[in-house]
């Protein structure tokens, strides 16, 4: 059951047909059919109208219990939007729906729906089946004679609101296009609506274009005029709706719809019959394009399977395979819209390549351009008139030929197309797997034979001995170290080579370098001593340094000796190796604020390793933090250049050269020394003795509080003089520069350390058992118990003398030392 059915309270009313004949007029007259209606009235909210007030059901038709229905919204869109009987049936007779037992008065219905057998739908709007109109009530049923008639009326209604649709996006569509052309463009748009009395009849011919009725056509008939000139620009019609067609035999050539629009002189309105037929006509080519270059793919791959088979290594040449498979489409071509591209061919490929947007086309053109460029020099032979339209691009067998040897000037065009043609590789074997890209043959061009193997400059040996300048070895850094290795200057002890590796540090007479043992790899500090044959003392020095290292080797904070070597006025001393010395960690940490807890484990260190030396009996008397190091974590002395052992019970040694660093030079050492007029030869020996060595320490000690020796301000010979001058004081803030508080117990230390007195000076034991280097932990509890048996103690021994005290708080000193808390 298909059709709009209405239905009134009486069929048999005699107004009925009446009516129902009237409705078309009615219908016309709405604003559905407005000529002037806008796109927005049309599709938007549809006004009241006749028809629409039609659609309003009386409340006094419905009859008692029923609701006016006021759907005129459904209704009319009901009529308009819908394209077949069929879903205008079912909208409205639907099984279920509302209508038919709307007016059997079972159901009721509401703005969103209505009732039926009480089951309430929200949606489904229920349909206006009953319409009046000037008081009157219009059914419509199928059965009813003027079914056909709605039918007609449903038809035309949509014709309508489509043709008029689709004037109004040409409006639209032109008036965006007239905007651009600015005042006066317009105004000759306008214009093409000539008085064709003006222009003469003749000249002008009248293209009915868009439009369904003949009044229309005849309105807009007066927009299509045309010169007798173009009248194959654009064919007369002859009336036919489908104006697309009119356009089909358009030659565009090389212009958009636009310009052959402008150029035509052709009415703004025709544009979008213009651009559909253009586009129609794009696809269609497009389509076709793309199976031929889809078939073309499949033929390249076989072509580049085969080629690979291939032994020649020109015909593995990426340019020859590029262009193998190749069948240029010359319509193809000539249908794109060429760029004009300025500055020559190579402008083009390296604009081509360059291109982040590269494609086949940019990457073609420049081929062809250089190709084109090629040829037209004519320095690699005859350019072959292309034997058809469709062979305009070299063959491999011909380019085979080409010595790009032969010429230097050849080469960089030859560079260019070899690179065009990897870079059309790349891209092909990209867009072979899309199958959407072809690449076409270039010109054909006779170029000189004897073209070289251009592979074969390419040719990369991987693991083959180095035969030519290509050759890429795998192991080139390998070699390269054992050449570095070679390099290395090695030096022979004792028929060991070692290895020098880098330079640790050199002193006055010395380079010590960490060098490994060639046959062990075992790293070693190597110490290289210059010293002139016949100079006696030296020789006697460097002897006894030797001796006393090797009677203290066997002591863990003395740098192990390991080998030496002493010819032809050079000393060489094998070493453990050491990682920093005492300077460098100090250096270290001149920026650093005061770290009692460091100061006092270097201390302690430092300490360590100058008792085993005096406990040697061995007075170093060149103590500085250089001379210390650390090796795996251990401090150790190093550096006995100008120590010497000290007769056992003997306080004193006197040297008759001084080599020791004045800024932790003892004053007596100075004192000692011929800065008197004096030069006898008794007082111009150095006395030297463990205290020395003390002091030496505690300038050590005061530098890694303060940051600096104690008379490290003086500059010169200065500091020499200040060192000797027992006025000049040193003086020990109770802050560092950089405001941190210095222990009480450090600075006792070192004024114990830097007594000017080497006799009142600590002895090393002292200093390491001294309250900072060794400093004694006590509890609250031990205090507490240590008060309570004094109170004792008191109580007993009423009478306390000073040294009694002393010799109490020396005991109870030891045993916290003992405690070990
Ligand atoms: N065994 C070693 N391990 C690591 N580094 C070392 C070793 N021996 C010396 N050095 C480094 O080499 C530097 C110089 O060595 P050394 O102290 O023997 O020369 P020197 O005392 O300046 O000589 P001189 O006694 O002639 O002044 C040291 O400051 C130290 O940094």
């Amino acid at each position: 059951m298909s059709g709009l059915s209405v239905r009134s309270d009486n069929p048999a009313h005699p107004m009925r047909k009446r009516e129902l004949q009237t409705l078309p007029r009615n219908l016309a007259t709405s604003n559905l059919l407005r000529e002037d209606s806008d796109d927005e009235n049309m599709f938007g909210p549809p006004q009241l109208s006749n028809f629409g007030s039609a659609l309003v059901c009386e409340k006094e038709n419905i009859g008692p219990g029923r609701q006016i229905f006021k759907h005129r919204l459904q209704a009319e869109s009901a009529l308009v939007h819908k394209k077949n009987n069929d879903t205008l049936g079912s909208y409205f007779n639907a099984p279920g729906s509302h209508t038919t037992t709307y007016f059997e008065g079972h159901s009721d219905s509401t703005m969103l729906g209505s009732f039926k057998d009480n089951q309430q739908s929200m949606t489904t709007f229920n349909p206006p089946q009953t319409r009046t109109d000037s008081g009157k009530t219009y059914t419509f049923n199928d059965a009813s004679p003027s079914s056909s008639k709605l039918k007609n009326l449903q038809q035309t209604l949509k014709d309508e609101l489509s043709t008029r649709g689709t004037r109004r996006r040409n409006r639209r569509f032109i008036s965006s296009r007239l905007s651009l052309l600015g005042p006066a463009k317009r105004a000759s748009s306008s214009n093409t609506t000539p008085d064709r009395s003006a222009i003469g009849d003749d000249s002008y011919s009248f293209q009915p274009l868009l439009t369904n009725s003949p009044a229309k056509v005849e309105n807009r008939s007066a927009y299509s005029v045309f010169h007798d000139s173009e009248q194959s620009v654009l064919p007369p019609t002859n009336g036919n709706k489908d104006t697309s067609a009119t356009y089909e035999n358009i030659e565009f050539g090389e212009l958009n719809p636009y310009q052959y629009l402008k150029k035509h002189n052709l009415p703004t309105t025709e544009l979008p019959n213009i651009s559909r037929a253009y586009f129609e006509r794009q696809k269609g080519q497009n389509r076709s394009v793309a199976l031929r270059k889809n078939s073309l793919t499949k033929d390249a791959i076989q072509s580049r399977l085969a080629s690979a088979s291939a032994s020649a290594s020109l015909s593995n040449s990426p340019f020859l395979r590029q262009n193998e498979p190749i069948k240029r489409e010359h319509s193809l071509t000539k249908r794109e819209p060429r760029r004009k591209v300025s500055g020559g061919p190579a402008n083009n490929i390296s604009k081509a390549l360059s291109s982040p947007a590269l494609d086949a086309a940019t990457t073609r053109k420049a081929f062809d351009d250089a190709n084109d460029e090629i040829s037209r020099e004519g320095k690699y032979g005859i350019i072959k008139t292309p034997n058809n339209s469709n062979s305009h691009y070299p063959k491999r067998e011909v380019l085979s030929n080409i010595d790009i040897n032969s010429s230097s000037t050849k080469q960089p065009l030859l560079k260019k197309l070899k690179h065009a043609n990897g870079r059309m590789e790349d891209l092909q074997a990209t867009t072979n797997k899309e199958h959407i890209v072809s690449v076409e043959r270039p010109e054909e061009i006779d170029l000189p034979r004897n073209f070289p193997n251009t592979d074969a400059k390419k040719h990369v040996e991987i693991v083959e001995p180095a035969t030519s300048t290509n050759h890429v070895s795998l192991k080139p850094s390998t070699a390269g170290s054992e050449q570095l290795q070679r390099k290395r200057p090695t030096v022979c002890i004792n028929g060991t080579e070692y290895e020098k590796l880098e330079l640790l540090g050199r002193g006055g007479t010395s380079k010590v370098y960490k060098v490994r043992n060639s046959a062990n790899n075992k790293v070693y500090a190597l110490k290289r001593v210059s010293f002139d044959e016949f100079d006696d003392a030296s020789l006697d020095g460097f002897r006894g340094e030797i001796e006393l290292m090797k009677k203290l080797e066997t002591k863990p904070r003395v740098v192990r000796l390991i080998d030496h070597e002493m010819n032809s006025g050079v000393l060489h001393v094998v070493m453990e190796c050491g990682d920093h010395d005492l300077s460098q960690i100090l250096a270290q940490r001149s920026d650093m604020h005061l770290d009692v807890e460091f100061v006092r484990y270097h201390s302690q260190e430092m300490l360590k390793c100058v008792k085993v030396v005096h406990e040697a009996g061995i007075v170093h008397s060149d103590l500085k933090p250089a001379n210390f190091v650390f090796v795996k974590g251990i401090l150790k002395i190093i550096d006995f250049g100008i120590a010497n052992a000290v007769p056992e019970h003997t306080v004193n040694i006197y040297r008759e050269t001084q080599f020791g660093t004045p800024n932790y030079m003892a004053p007596e050492t100075l004192v000692a020394m011929n800065f008197t007029s004096d030069q006898s030869s008794e007082q111009n020996k150095w006395k030297v003795g463990k205290p020395s060595d003390i002091w030496s320490c505690g300038c050590i000690i005061y530098q890694m509080i303060y940051g600096r020796p104690p008379y490290g301000g003086f500059q010169g010979q200065n500091r020499l003089l200040a060192i000797m001058n027992p006025k000049i004081k040193i003086v020990y803030p109770e802050k560092t520069p950089s405001g941190d508080i210095v222990p009480k117990t450090a600075i006792d230390t070192m004024k114990a350390c830097l007594e000017r007195s080497p006799s009142e000076r600590w002895t090393v034991d002292e200093v390491l058992g001294g309250p900072f280097v060794n400093p004694v932990a006590v509890t609250h509890f031990f205090i507490r118990d240590l008060i309570k048996n004094s109170v004792k103690y008191g109580f007993n021994q009423r009478e306390l003398s000073t040294d009694r005290i002393e010799e109490l708080a020396d005991d109870v000193w030891r045993r916290l030392g003992d405690f070990r808390l």
